[in-house]
């Protein structure tokens, strides 16, 4: 089987906190995952680390691999692992279009500048995806002038240009209303049922769609659990993990808490 991640013993420092300490973590392809953390788990640190905006600590037995490989031009990890963050979200330039945002997704830059030329493919492949996710109507508008959803979906379609093996998603229903919520989480689903694998980094639980098999507990930079989801996502744990009385609620293989 292929695989997508490869962390062994990672030792991971932002500043002087140490975030990880020998964070070991293996991702087949296939192995749709989620990773549920609290506030200050390592989450985004995680992300970082897999963006390659980071770097673990070198150590003689230190391993990073993502796709079998160790060293790898940005550029290219981009078209193979497609990521939309809530970072990207907050970085973006509002006054590109929503096609220049999908657009983008070829040359991996936030925004198009004026050295980039798009081939007739490319432009297709684009308007393809712009519908397939229901927002060919904001091909000509601003970023800026979207709503958190729209932006949301569109960032998608971006990370979706190259037709990437795997996708790292940061919380991605966070700030959507229900109904956009809903329509991003059956986006989801299709896209793992076309053999996407998706890796979902979240503190919201009811994001984790019915298909995804496996949960991985992240608190203080420590996977504490990592298995099926029947054994992982049960009451108790989230209480731990979340350090509070909760009740966790299932309908239709969607999980929710409340309070206890
Ligand atoms: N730029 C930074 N400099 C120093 N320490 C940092 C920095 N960013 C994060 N940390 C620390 O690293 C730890 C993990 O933070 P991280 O942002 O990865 O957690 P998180 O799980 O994404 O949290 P949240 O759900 O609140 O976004 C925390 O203890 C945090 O204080």
């Amino acid at each position: 089987m292929q695989n997508i991640l490869h962390i062994h013993n990672a030792t991971v420092y932002r500043e002087r906190n140490r975030v990880f300490q020998n964070l070991c973590l293996n991702i087949d392809r296939g192995q749709h995952t989620a990773l549920l953390g609290p506030n200050g788990a390592g989450k985004t640190t995680l992300l970082k680390l897999l963006a390659r905006e980071i770097y673990p600590m070198p150590g003689t037995d230190t391993v990073l691999r993502l796709f079998g490989q160790e060293r790898w031009n940005v550029w290219d990890l981009r078209s193979r692992l497609g990521m939309v963050s809530q970072d990207l979200q907050q970085e973006y330039p509002g006054n590109v279009s929503g096609r220049e945002v999908v657009l983008s997704g070829f040359r991996s830059s936030i925004g198009t500048y004026a050295h980039h030329h798009f081939s007739r493919e490319e432009v297709l492949r684009t308007d393809q995806l712009l519908q397939a996710l229901s927002v060919t109507e904001l091909a000509g508008k601003s970023f800026r002038s979207m709503s958190t959803g729209q932006q949301r979906r569109l960032l998608l379609a971006r990370a979706l240009v190259n037709d990437p093996q795997a996708l790292l998603l940061d919380e991605p229903t966070s700030g959507l209303d229900i109904k956009a919520c809903f329509f991003y989480l059956d986006t989801i689903r299709e896209l793992m049922r076309q053999e996407k694998t998706v890796i979902l980094v979240t503190h919201h639980i009811h994001e984790i769609p019915p298909e995804m098999k496996r949960i991985v507990l992240l608190k203080n930079g420590r996977v504490v659990a990592d298995g099926p989801k029947e054994i992982v996502l049960t009451e108790q744990a989230m209480a731990d993990l979340f350090e509070t009385p909760l009740r966790l609620l299932e309908s239709g293989g969607y999980f929710q808490v409340v309070p206890a």
